[in-house]
This record gives structure tokens, C-alpha cells and sequence, in this order.
């Protein structure tokens, strides 16, 4: 008995000297693990610190970024929507529409400092302005990675730290509560993947985000309080949400919509291209000359491209010991960067038979000017052809998830100016070969063409030439009425721009637009009070305002 119990407990000193060696080692192991990291990470710290002392100059670019809104050109009905939406005691969310680069994300960054100097504004000092670009948020639909939304680490994920191992979901918080109590901007919100929009969505109407996961429960004691208190409450998400897109507002939600202030930017004009340019060559303290200002405005289709061919050739003149810039720099800038001279149309000095100008919408606040060139030919056989160059032919929509295809609506007001054309003079235009070209480099609908196109064909048949630098919009009905239509302060903004002198509308557009100087308006209630002016040269008072 003695015996066993002796070998027992030699056994149990081996086994306890065992442990205690196999403590030991592994402590040891650790005690090198950690100074072996310590070393590493010392090394790595020093590296970044090395990284750190080297820093090139400010590049051009942040140097000409707009610092107040005063900066920002051109923009000032929608710099002060933005203000309005969010400089109040109510700010609003907004979604900034426009083209690539006329200064939506210059108004956004500072619509905050300028809020926050607001005594009734509800942003503090404090306030934080995040940014967002929604063409390079990631996320992952089991809710992993979500850096807009936020996430969360699940204890069976590598690299979950002490609280993993207990078991324990850790809450990450995403750009929606870094920007609580400020400003989320996100970037391209057009872009955003529809999941990420609809939660967004959910977001805006709760102003917390709520976190889930299978490793949450909510008996845990082992769960620390303020976990529990996150995925029970939710993270806190109430900010004011600045969206900027280049895409239409039809593109976007209407979920979303409904949430937002809109406010459109324009694209930008001649005049303001020029003082961008102007700007930004003497905030980096470099002369532009006029000729190089003119080559600028020739090639710069946006704020940003006008920054950009002055940087570029700023290089190129310090490089060659100049402080001018030259006009022959922007033209080397330009062709280097396949920079394309922008369409411009050249407005007839004289009165021309069969050609007219037509005004059009592009896009959100962006109008355009086109010439509707016409050409009539006695036909050798009737009917006479009619050939129509450079429209759209057929539209295709979908509807209750149905695909529809039907005629270009500048297909359906040819056929009005026709029949219009025909009741209005007697003479039947299957007579003639006729041909309309649209020389715009993009292919032209919508039915306000009408007025112009029954004012080409009459002058291509009759012979009588059109007044110079006159243009004209309206829908024309069957029976010879000119209709309202859209877009009417783009268009006659469009017109003063291409240097047109008189705009002939529609009657009912007359009200909408505003006082101006430069250019003479003829409302007209009908095709046949329109050719009368035109062409007869019957006296209608000029009205450059409305009544
Ligand atoms: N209206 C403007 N006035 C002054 N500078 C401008 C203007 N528009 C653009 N710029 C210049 O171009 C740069 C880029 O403009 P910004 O990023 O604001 O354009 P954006 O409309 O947000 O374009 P995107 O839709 O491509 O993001 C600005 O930092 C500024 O230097």
C-alpha cells in the first residue's frame, strides 16, 4: 500500500514538474514572441517616421480648391439654395444635381463652416463634415464590412481580439454615426449599390443604425453593457445628408427624392470658365494672358478642366524659368490630354433661307442652342421624300414592366408642321423633296422644335430668308397653336450665351421668364402670328420684359 502510494505521488511531482516546464516554455515563448514584435513594430515606427519628414509641395490643385463660396463661380442660385437648406435652424438633406466638375463638392465642404456661424443653426464647432465617394464604398451582405453603414466583427472572424474570444460581437461604426450631429457627403450618391441606398433610407428615417448579429444575445451576461446598449438602441446616425451626383434626378430613388432639398448647379458659361482660369493662375502667383485665357475657355467644358489646363501649363512655364503662361502652353496642355474644342455654334451674320434656330435642353439647367437647317426641292414625283438627318427616331420605355417603342416625339411634330404647314399657306408640301438637318453633336427630340421647324420649311419652300440671331421654341399643335414648354430659363440663358439677339416663345412660357436686357422676347400664341411677324414683317411690339 505504502509502495503504491509513494509511486503515486512521485507521479504527481513528474506530472506537476511537466506542467510547470511546459508554463514555463510557453511563457518564454511568449516573452520572445512579444519582444520580437516589440522589435518589428519599433522598426516599422521608424520607417513611418522617416516617411513622415518627407513632403513634396502643395500640389497646384489643393492651392486652387475654392476656400469660400465667394470662390466658387457662377453657382450663386444654387450656393444659395445650399445655404438656405442648411444654414437654418431646420437644415435639411439635400442632393446636389449637375456635370462633372462646376464645383458641387467645393459648396459642400464649406456649407458647414458657414452653418456653424449661424446663431440658430443646430451644428456645433464640433460638428463633423464626413466624405463619402458611393463608387468605392465596399460592403459585404452578411454585414461584415460595411464602412457607410457600419458592421460588425463577429467573434468567429481572425483577428477578434480578447472580446472574440470571449465570444463577444464587436460593433464597428460606419461614415452614417462618424458624421452624427454634422454632415455625410457622399459623393456620386448615384452610384450607390440599391442595397446600400435602401438602408441608407432606413438610416435617414430612424437617425440611428441598427446593428445586427447571430452571436448576439440578449441574456448574455459575459456581453459588456455598452454592447448590449449599441445593438439594443441602435448607434446613433442623425446627421444631414449632402448628396452630389452628375446622373438626372430621374436616375435616383424616388424614396430618396422625397427626403431632399434638390438643387441644381449649372454647367458653366464662357465668362465664368474665364475668371476660373483667371483665379487659379494667380492664386499660384502665374500670369495668363488673354489669348491663353481664350484657349482655355476654347477647350475647358467644366471649373475643373479650366484648374486643370492652367496647372498643367503653370509646369510647363516655370519649367522653362516663365511667369506668363502662354497661349501655346493650354494648346500643348490640351493636345497632350486629348482635350476636344468645344462645339460651338457659329450663328448665321445675315438672314438665311432654310436656316433657323432651334433652342433645347440637354440636361438639369442645361440649355443649348441648334441650328434646323432645311432645304426644299421641287419633287419629280409625288409624293416627295422627306429626309430628317441627325434626330432620334424611336424611344423605347418601360412600363408596369412592360418594354415600349415609339416614335421620337420630334418624328410626331414633323408630322404637325406638315399638316400645319399645309392649312396655313394652301400649298401642300408633298409637292417638294424635302430634307432637315439638326448639325448638333448629339442627336436631337422633344417636341419645342415645332415652331422652328414650320419656320425652316416655310422659309426653304417660299424662299423667304429667316432673320439673323433669331431663335425660336415652342410645340406647335395641329391645328396651329404654339404650346408651352419646358426648360424656358436654361434655353434664353443658352440664347444670350450663343450671342442670339430675339426668342420667339410660346405665349403661356411668357411669365416664367425673367427681366433681361439683352435680348428681345416675342411671345406668340400661334404659327400663323409667328410667320406674319417673320416674314411679312408686320410690326409686333418688341417686349424685353415680361408684361
Ligand atoms: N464653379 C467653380 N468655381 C471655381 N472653381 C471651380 C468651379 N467648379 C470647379 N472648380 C474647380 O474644379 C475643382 C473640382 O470641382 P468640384 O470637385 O467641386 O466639382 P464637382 O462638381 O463636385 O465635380 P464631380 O461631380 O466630378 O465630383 C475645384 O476644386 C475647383 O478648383
Amino acid at each position: 500500500m505504502d509502495g503504491l502510494t509513494g509511486i503515486f505521488a512521485v507521479g504527481q511531482i513528474i506530472l506537476l514538474a511537466a506542467i510547470l516546464a511546459l508554463l514555463f516554455s510557453q511563457g518564454r515563448a511568449q516573452q520572445v514572441n512579444k519582444t520580437y514584435l516589440n522589435r518589428e513594430s519599433e522598426k516599422e515606427l521608424a520607417k513611418l517616421n522617416r516617411l513622415r519628414k518627407i513632403s513634396l509641395t502643395e500640389p497646384l490643385t489643393e492651392k486652387t480648391r475654392p476656400e469660400s463660396f465667394s470662390e466658387i463661380i457662377g453657382q450663386e442660385e444654387g450656393i444659395c439654395a445650399l445655404k438656405a437648406a442648411l444654414c437654418g435652424p431646420n437644415p435639411q438633406h439635400v442632393i446636389l444635381y449637375g456635370p462633372p466638375g462646376v464645383g458641387k463638392t467645393a459648396a459642400a465642404r464649406l456649407v458647414l463652416k458657414e452653418a456653424i456661424k449661424s446663431p440658430n443653426s443646430p451644428f456645433t464647432e464640433e460638428a463633423a463634415f464626413i466624405e463619402v465617394d458611393a463608387t468605392c464604398t465596399r460592403f459585404d451582405e452578411r454585414g461584415i464590412a460595411d464602412p457607410l453603414l457600419g458592421s460588425v466583427h463577429d467573434p468567429i472572424y481572425q483577428g477578434a481580439g480578447p472580446l472574440g474570444i470571449a465570444g463577444i460581437p464587436q460593433p464597428k461604426p460606419g461614415a452614417v454615426t462618424k458624421a452624427h450631429g454634422g454632415i455625410l457627403f457622399i459623393d456620386e450618391i448615384g452610384e450607390l449599390h440599391p442595397i446600400q441606398m435602401n438602408k441608407l433610407l432606413k438610416v435617414l428615417e430612424d437617425r440611428k443604425v441598427y446593428l445586427e448579429s447571430a452571436y448576439y444575445f440578449s441574456e448574455d451576461p459575459e456581453i459588456p453593457k455598452h454592447i448590449h446598449d449599441i445593438f439594443q438602441k441602435g448607434l446613433p446616425a442623425d446627421f444631414r445628408l449632402i448628396g452630389a451626383t452628375t446622373r438626372s434626378p430621374e436616375e435616383l430613388p424616388s424614396a430618396l427624392r422625397s427626403r431632399c432639398l434638390e438643387i441644381f448647379f449649372k454647367p458653366l458659361g464662357e465668362e465664368e470658365l474665364w475668371q476660373i482660369a483667371k483665379n487659379a493662375a494667380e492664386k499660384i502667383g502665374i500670369t495668363l494672358g488673354r489669348q491663353a485665357l481664350e484657349t482655355v475657355v476654347r477647350y475647358a467644358k467644366s471649373g475643373r478642366e479650366a484648374v486643370n489646363l492652367v496647372q498643367l501649363a503653370a509646369g510647363m512655364a516655370l519649367g522653362e524659368g516663365r511667369k506668363r503662361i502662354l497661349a501655346r502652353d493650354i494648346m500643348f496642355v490640351a493636345r497632350a490630354g486629348n482635350y476636344q474644342p468645344k462645339p460651338k455654334i457659329i450663328l448665321p451674320e445675315e438672314p438665311a433661307v432654310g436656316k433657323a434656330l432651334g433652342l433645347a435642353v440637354t440636361g438639369p439647367k442645361m440649355g443649348a442652342v441648334l441650328a434646323v437647317e432645311a432645304l426644299a426641292e421641287p419633287a419629280e414625283s409625288i409624293p416627295g421624300s422627306v429626309c430628317v438627318c441627325g434626330i432620334i427616331e424611336e424611344e423605347k420605355f418601360s412600363q408596369s414592366h412592360t418594354e415600349l417603342t415609339a416614335r421620337s416625339k420630334i418624328r410626331g411634330a414633323l408630322d404637325n408642321v406638315f399638316a400645319v404647314f399645309r392649312s396655313q399657306t394652301g400649298i401642300n408640301p408633298q409637292r417638294y423633296d424635302i430634307y432637315f438637318n439638326f448639325p448638333a453633336p448629339w442627336p436631337v427630340d422633344g417636341p419645342s422644335a415645332g415652331l422652328a421647324l414650320i419656320i425652316a420649311l416655310y422659309s426653304a419652300i417660299l424662299r423667304r430668308p429667316i432673320p439673323a440671331k433669331t431663335a425660336f421654341t415652342g410645340e406647335i399643335s395641329l391645328l396651329g397653336e404654339v404650346c408651352p414648354v419646358g426648360g424656358i430659363p436654361d434655353k434664353i440663358e443658352a440664347a444670350i450665351n450663343a450671342g442670339v439677339k430675339t426668342v420667339f416663345l410660346p405665349w403661356g412660357n411668357y411669365p416664367e421668364v425673367e427681366d433681361n436686357k439683352k435680348l428681345k422676347l416675342v411671345p406668340v400664341k400661334s404659327v400663323d402670328e409667328a410667320l406674319a411677324y417673320i416674314f411679312k414683317e408686320q410690326e409686333k411690339p418688341a417686349q424685353t420684359s415680361p408684361a
